[in-house]
């Protein structure tokens, strides 16, 4: 499913003392299966732009299409949208509330009147796909659970709707630095197999540099840069100055360029920091 969002603005508390224009004159155009990493300083307005893609916000102004529907016209029923855009909000476990993971994962399928044997279908999948197994948790209490278990539970809620597009903000936002490779792996095989639009809403470059294909950057409620990671890195200056920087591997490729160790520098993983290094070694003991 793909996404175009033409000239959105959103105002909170318009006319008020309150009024934040949160976001500016948007234009965005996402296609089909693109795997996209929203990146921008805490407040720049990533929430505010991912509740208008599935109609949680009205927009103040503009237009928000999915695959060709015009969700901001008020004829569109929103209810079609939402089991086609999966949205898994900051900390989704505080969400959690049935007795057991599998009522709770449940939930969206049962909301659907799906038959029982799909419920169950898609419950064992969803919690396949993020690494939980259904047989020694499905009737066990999600409170009794690890936090990043939880999260992972919050997920296979979303997942069980079979979503076109899944949205997920933060997702990795307190875990351990385990549980976050973890759940990042897990997003990554999702929309390998699965083909599906994801947006993987960030603050860390390290998180979504190694596995995203586009990169959209958000300042002060605008969108100020978008492209691949290896494009966007290159403007270290500007993401510097708006408080992001670039992954620290990338980062220590460009010091050791500007000291004249010529390595290439399109460097975001440490295994191709660590070849670069390698074949500048080679070059210099066969100089
Ligand atoms: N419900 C609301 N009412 C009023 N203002 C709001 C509301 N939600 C967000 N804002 C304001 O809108 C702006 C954008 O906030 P938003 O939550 O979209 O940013 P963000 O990039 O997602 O931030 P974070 O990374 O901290 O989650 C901020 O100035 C924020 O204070």
């Amino acid at each position: 499913m793909s996404i175009k969002i033409e000239n959105l603005t959103h105002i909170y508390n318009p006319k008020s003392p309150f009024e934040t224009k949160a976001l500016d004159n948007i234009n965005l155009q996402i296609e089909s299966g693109e795997f996209i990493g929203l990146i921008g300083h805490t407040g720049s307005g990533k929430s505010t732009l991912i509740q208008h893609l599935n109609g949680l916000l009205k927009s103040t102004e503009g237009k928000v299409i999915i695959n060709g529907l015009d969700i901001t016209n008020k004829d569109t029923k929103l209810s079609d949208i939402r089991k086609k855009v999966g949205l898994v909000f900051q900390y989704p476990e505080y969400q959690l509330f049935e007795e057991t993971i599998f009522k709770d994962i449940a939930f969206g399928p049962t909301n659907l009147n799906l038959s029982e044997e799909e419920i169950e279908k898609r419950v064992k999948e969803s919690m396949q796909q993020v690494n939980l197994d259904f047989e020694e948790l499905k009737d066990r209490s999600p409170f009794e659970l690890s936090g990043g278990q939880k999260r992972r539970v919050a997920i296979a809620g979303i997942l069980a709707m079979k979503p076109e597009i899944l949205i997920l903000d933060e997702p990795t936002a307190g875990l351990d630095p385990k549980g976050r490779d973890e759940i990042l792996e897990q997003i990554n095989s999702l929309h390998k197999e699965n083909n599906i639009t994801i947006i993987l809403v960030s603050h860390s470059m390290e998180d979504i540099a190694r596995y995203v294909n586009r990169i959209i950057v958000m300042h002060k409620s605008k969108v100020v840069l978008t492209g691949p990671p290896k494009e966007i890195f290159k403007e270290y200056e500007m993401l510097e100055g708006i408080g992001l920087g670039v992954p620290q591997v990338t980062d220590l490729t460009k010091k050791l360029l500007d000291n004249g160790i010529e390595l290439n520098n399109e460097i975001i993983t440490v295994e191709e920091a660590k070849q670069e290094i390698l074949k500048w070694i080679r070059r210099k003991n066969n100089a």
